[in-house]
């Protein structure tokens, strides 16, 4: 303080001049030291914060006092000085006030710019937060008012909230920004500032897309798609799923995917399971489950054991295709390559398999095996007078009534025409076949009904055992083939057992 009085007093030396007023001053008027006086009136000033213009009156020029004019002028350099002051503090003010604003944008992660209404009326940015500035150097259209000229337009406009979304191509790529803009309000004066905020929403768009990509795949996939929390509770299942299964959404989550068991798995079959996601995380395979309306339908199967961060299974997923009607295809496929077509018994190519299977297990066991070779009597005359499709199905009732006179492990099989052939296992003894052999003749002589005509037909049999007459399949085949021949020469409808003659 001591040291702005003392410059205030000097300046009042430096300005201080005599005055022809001075000089015709009455001496009486005078009642201090001009100097003095001034001093005391100029710190007054300083101290009180205004600026007084009084008469100051020297004791004459001999006495060193001063003209008003000089005093005038002192007061002048007071208020300039002053309202220096006032100034800087201003500045001071504001600078501080946006030091304050940097310091509380700067952590702001969005981008902040303040706009000025300028006197023609255009808005001009005053204040970019870091973030901003950030942008304005890595952006191509360092502009803001490029990419967001109408909305802080707008906002001058009508003084309401205006936003939008752009996308600005900057040296890190394209990035797409949610811009806001905002009048500051003020009850008097006209909209003078707005305030334009960013948002980078780049990454949230990019999850945003990656989402709705997920959810269209999701949806859209042939794959029925089941998702289990750890506990095994669905959580979410698609829209094939509810195709395939006939079960609503809401119908299944929070339910255990065991409301499509078929029934037809063995326990062991879902340990196995468990145990291979538990150590393996991944399991894949057939299984046959159960649509709502109790229809059995077969899947492929694969699920996966999602883990979070810790390392611990968070969700099972499950991606399955309905296999049903590939199933059957394959399964009729291979009906076709070992059944006959038209009885369903075995064919050549299934028997010859199953006997083969059977002369090795007789082998190992030192068993018996039997076989029959059929040809029935008098066949071709039902075709002759009934035609063909009669007698289609006088073979496929000759054939129920072939299978209905053996044992169910035994296997009928037709070799084609009205040929069969028959493997009985195990034989103990002779005569068990010769049993199944006099049964068998008397169900084909029974009288067959195809519509409205009855026909009669008969059988002839031959018989060979092994290892009685032969040790290989073929052989075997050929001893009952040739078997039967004798009993069609023998006069037919009886069998004839290898070797021994007719019965
Ligand atoms: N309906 C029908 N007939 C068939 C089929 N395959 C062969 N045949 C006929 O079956 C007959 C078999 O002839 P054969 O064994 O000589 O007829 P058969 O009258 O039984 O003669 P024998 O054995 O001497 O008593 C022929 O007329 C064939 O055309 C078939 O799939 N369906």
């Amino acid at each position: 303080m001591v040291d702005v009085r003392a410059r205030y007093i000097m300046l009042l030396h430096v300005f201080a001049r005599p005055s022809p007023m001075s000089r015709s001053t009455p001496a009486h008027m005078s009642t201090s030291p001009a100097p003095a006086r001034a001093g005391r009136l100029a710190w007054a000033a300083v101290a009180g914060g205004l600026v007084r213009a009084g008469p100051v009156w020297g004791s004459g020029a001999g006495e060193g006092g001063l003209a008003p004019t000089v005093v005038a002028a002192g007061f002048l350099a007071i208020a300039m000085v002053a309202a220096t002051i006032v100034v800087v503090r201003y500045v001071g003010r504001l600078r501080r006030r946006a030091a304050a604003l940097d310091a509380a944008c700067a952590a702001d992660p969005g981008f902040v710019f303040v706009f000025r209404r300028t006197s023609s009326g255009a808005p001009r940015c005053v204040y970019r937060n870091p973030a901003a500035k950030r942008l304005c150097s890595e952006s191509f259209t360092a502009d803001p008012l490029r990419f967001a000229a109408e909305l802080v337009a707008a906002a001058f406009a009508d003084g309401q909230a205006h936003s939008n979304e752009s996308a600005l191509d900057t040296a890190a790529g394209r990035r797409t920004v949610r811009w806001s803009a905002c009048a500051v309000a003020d009850a008097v004066r006209p909209i003078r500032r707005v305030t334009l905020r960013g948002r980078d929403r780049t990454e949230a768009r990019d999850d945003e897309a990656q989402r709705q990509l997920a959810t269209a795949v999701l949806a859209q996939t042939r794959d029925c798609v089941l998702v289990t929390d750890a506990t095994g509770r669905i959580v979410l299942v698609n829209q094939a799923f509810c195709d395939t299964t006939g079960y609503r959404r809401e119908e299944v989550i929070g339910h255990s995917p065991s409301l499509l068991a078929s029934g037809l798995h063995e326990r062991s079959f879902f340990r196995a399971m468990w145990e291979a996601l538990e150590h393996e995380g991944a399991w894949q395979g057939e299984v046959w489950n159960r649509r709502k309306n109790g229809d059995l339908f077969a899947e492929a199967l694969s699920i996966t054991a999602l883990r979070d961060e810790t390392g611990r299974v968070s969700h099972y997923v499950g991606v399955s295709s309905d296999i049903t009607a590939q199933k059957a295809q394959t399964e009729q496929l291979q009906h076709l390559a070992h059944y006959d077509p038209l009885t369903h018994l075995a064919n050549r190519a299934l028997f010859h398999d199953r006997l083969g299977h059977a002369v090795y297990r007789a082998d190992r066991t030192q068993g018996r095996i039997g076989v029959m070779f059929l040809d029935l009597d008098g066949f071709k005359a039902v075709n002759d007078s009934a035609g063909h499709d009669a007698g289609d199905h006088l073979l496929q009732e000759v054939a129920r009534r072939l299978v209905a006179s053996v044992r169910k492990a035994d296997t009928v099989s037709r070799l084609g025409g009205d040929e069969f052939t028959i493997l009985v296992e195990p034989v103990l003894e002779v005569n068990q076949i010769v049993a199944a052999a006099e049964r068998i003749i008397a169900a084909v002589n029974r009288p067959v009904t195809v519509g409205e005509e009855t026909f009669h037909v008969g059988v002839s049999i031959g018989i060979a055992v092994y290892p009685d007459h032969a040790t290989s399949v073929d052989g075997l085949l050929e001893c009952a083939d040739h078997a039967m021949y004798q009993a069609k020469q023998q006069g037919k409808n009886r069998y004839v057992l290898h070797a021994s003659g007719a019965a």
